[in-house]
């Protein structure tokens, strides 16, 4: 399998800090790939980097064998890479359907009026909103606002998919639930880097782990692996556990 995505000697400063160091790993076409660590490990700071919010203080990201390190946002989106944030974004006063037209008119190959809204509706039934459209987006459930996010970033049709702790906050029911939803997109071959403290969705859904602690990744390999790794418990858990 090629790499969809690598990124190589990446590097982030924040004045004195180095959020991010020399760190090399890749992303298959089709492969779901848990970004892991401890809190401030710099796993958001790198999804920053490849989705354009941050340029690299050094280093490169490779998309399909095309540099976009330091591209702004809509460059890197425009080649195929969609995201969810850590705090779920959605338009509140617009309708779940309107949200989801919004996205699908700021893609490149964008389109408008009655094709959009038929877009919109095969991408409620996707993520499982289904008739759900003509409600308010600041109605939802926290689960629901998750979905909409979710087909939101569908709308943009990418071929590698960004997913930042997008199953935090959800309850055990919901859990699953969103569990599924990423196999679902596994089956169709979506690519995804998953940035995730939630071991169990972790063990479902990813093949491969990459680990990083204080900016260094620690560790990459198959996840059972990884998670037994002793310099990952010990990230995880402090000296003294593995
Ligand atoms: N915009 C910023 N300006 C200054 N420092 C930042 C900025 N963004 C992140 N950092 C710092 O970079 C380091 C890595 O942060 P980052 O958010 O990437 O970690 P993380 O692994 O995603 O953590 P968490 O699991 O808590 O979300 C932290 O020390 C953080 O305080």
């Amino acid at each position: 399998m090629s790499a969809l995505v690598r990124v190589e000697k990446l590097r982030k400063q924040f004045g004195g800090l180095t959020a991010v160091n020399n760190v090399d790993f890749s992303v298959a076409e089709g492969e779901i790939v848990a970004l892991l660590g401890p809190n401030g490990s710099g796993k958001t700071t790198v999804i920053n980097m490849i989705s354009g919010a941050f340029a690299p203080t050094a280093g490169r990201i490779m998309f399909d064998e095309a540099d976009i390190s330091g591209l702004p946002p809509h460059r890197i989106a425009h080649h195929g890479v969609a995201r969810t944030f850590q705090l779920v974004r959605v338009l509140p006063s617009l309708s779940v359907r309107q949200n989801i037209v919004a996205a699908v008119a700021f893609r490149r190959d964008a389109v408008w009026g009655e094709e959009a809204e038929t877009e919109a509706e095969k991408l409620l039934v996707d993520v499982g909103l289904a008739g759900r459209g003509h409600e308010m987006a600041q109605d939802l459930t926290y689960i629901d606002q998750k979905r909409m996010e979710l087909a939101r970033a569908l709308a943009a049709r990418p071929r590698l998919l960004l997913l930042d702790e997008w199953l935090s906050g959800l309850n055990p029911t919901e859990l699953r639930v969103g569990i599924d939803l990423i196999v679902s997109l596994r089956e169709r071959g979506m690519t995804v880097l998953l940035v995730e403290h939630i071991m169990e969705a972790v063990r479902a859904l990813c093949s491969r782990a990459v680990v990083m602690n204080v900016g260094t990744k620690i560790a990459d390999g198959p996840t059972n692996d990884v998670l037994a790794d002793e310099h990952v418990v010990r990230a995880y858990l402090g000296e003294g556990h593995a």
